[in-house]
This record gives C-alpha cells, structure tokens and sequence, in this order.
C-alpha cells in the first residue's frame, strides 16, 4: 500500500503579553506599516497555501484584539483556537494537541512559527521545509552569531570570550513531527523556550538551517520601527 505523504501543519503561538516591547496592548496586534505585527506573520503562510494543510493561531483565552488585528480571519483552512497559556510552551502544545484531536497524524509535520516574528518570507519557509521534510528528526531555522561573543561576570564586566564558531542564534518556524513534538513538550515541561530544546532533550538533534538576521523576533521598543523600516523597504518600488 503507498504512503500517503505527510502533511504539513502550521501552529503560530500568538497568546504573549510583549512585556520587554513596552506597550499596554500585547505586542503581536501593534500596528507595524500599516498592518498589525501578526497580519504580516500570517500573510507570510498565506503565501504558501498551497503548500500547507492548515493553520492554527493560539491566542489567549478571552482575546478580541485578534479579531481587529484579522479582521478577515480565520479563512478556509484557519482556525483561531483562543487556548493560549501561561508560556510558550503550553500554547504551542494547546495549538499540537488540538490538531491530534482533529485528525492530524503523528507523522504529520508542525511548523511552529511566533507571530512575534513578522519579518520571515515565504522563501525562509520553504528552505526549511525542503531541508527538513525528508529527514528523520526536523529542525529549525537559524542564524550564525555575527558578533564577537563574551560572557559576563557578576560584577557586569566581561570574563571571558567564547568560541563562536559552533553558535546559532534559534529563530523560528520550527519544523517536528507532530507525534514527537507533542511527546517531547510533555516531557520536557513549561520551561522550555522553543520546539528544539524539547527535541534535544529527548536524545534528538535537530537540522540548523540557515534563517535571516531579519528574521528576529520583535521583542524590545526599538524593534518596530527596523521591522517597519524593513517592511517598507521591502514593498518600495
Ligand atoms: N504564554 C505565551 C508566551 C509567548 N507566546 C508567543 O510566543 C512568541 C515568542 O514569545 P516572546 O516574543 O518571547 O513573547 P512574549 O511572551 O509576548 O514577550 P515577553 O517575554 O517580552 O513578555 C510570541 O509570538 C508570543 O505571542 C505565546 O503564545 N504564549
Ligand atoms: C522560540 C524562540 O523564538 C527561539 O528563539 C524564542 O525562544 C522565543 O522567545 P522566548 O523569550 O524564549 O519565549
């Protein structure tokens, strides 16, 4: 009997409150060139429909920004699914585990992406997605340090400089099989920052391929107006 392929799911964690951006409203609904932060996240997968059996943006219990900031959301194959948690961690798991209870198979394939990261293209994805879908783990993207790395004392000042050369900074989408993804979360708690360290943490090493220093996550005050500048840079004639 042939295997039918696996398919692709994605799960866009979107229930963060934007702490370190400064602002009262959560950060993913602030408007960056016109859109909100996660207008532009989603558009990205939106691009790629074709390629994908379906999207699912987590946000928190309770949440009617969402509904001003997608006003054309959820479209055939969306699905809103207002069970974020108290971490990352538990609202991607909220987003996988509802996606089993849907009809998703194990070996079906999770790209989790933050909405916190708006400036990924449709490119960045599809290069994951061609490294990943016929290895046996998944893996994430990434993007090498471009800096000198130190690390620091307690007194503030440097102690020493470290070895760069085996150093990545995660970015995401992050791409695991469903089964194993669900499975590692569980493990490995609510501590864990992203889909990866879980994986590792179950003996596994995930595929680094390389991202885009554009595609940071929008975290501190200062990130809106490069993510609007890169924006705008990118739609000029
Ligand atoms: N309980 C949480 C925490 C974070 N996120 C999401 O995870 C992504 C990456 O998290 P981060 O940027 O660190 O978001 P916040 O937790 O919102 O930011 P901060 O740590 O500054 O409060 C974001 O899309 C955020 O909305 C989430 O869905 N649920
Ligand atoms: C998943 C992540 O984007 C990888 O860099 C990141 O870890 C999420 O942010 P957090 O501050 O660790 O929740």
């Amino acid at each position: 009997m042939p295997q039918s392929r696996a398919r692709l799911f994605v799960v866009i964690p979107c229930a963060g409150s934007g702490s370190r951006a400064g602002s009262r409203e959560p950060k993913q609904y602030r408007p960056i060139a016109g859109l909100a932060m996660v207008a532009h996240t989603v558009a990205v997968f939106r691009a790629l429909a074709g390629q994908l059996a379906g999207l699912t943006l987590v946000v928190s219990p309770g949440d009617q920004a969402v509904h001003a900031a997608l006003p054309d959301f959820p479209r055939v194959g969306e699905r809103l699914l207002p069970e974020g948690g108290p971490t990352r961690a538990a609202t991607v798991l909220a987003g996988l585990r509802a996606l089993r209870a849907e009809g998703a198979a194990d070996t079906d394939w999770a790209l989790v992406h933050d909405a916190a990261r708006c400036l990924v293209t449709p490119e960045q994805v599809e290069a994951l997605i061609a490294a990943c879908e016929h290895d046996a783990v998944g893996g994430l993207l990434a993007h090498r340090l471009a800096d000198t790395l130190k690390s620091a004392g307690p007194d503030g000042r440097v102690a020493a400089t470290l070895d760069r050369g085996d150093k990545w900074l995660a970015q995401t989408p992050q791409m695991f099989r469903i089964g194993a993804l669900i499975d590692a979360l569980e493990r490995a708690g609510e501590g864990v920052t992203d889909e990866a360290g879980a994986i590792e943490a179950i003996g596994l090493a995930p595929l680094l391929v390389p991202g885009s220093a554009q595609n940071f996550k929008l975290t501190y005050p200062e990130d809106f107006a490069l993510a609007e500048a890169v924006l705008k840079g990118r739609t000029a004639p």
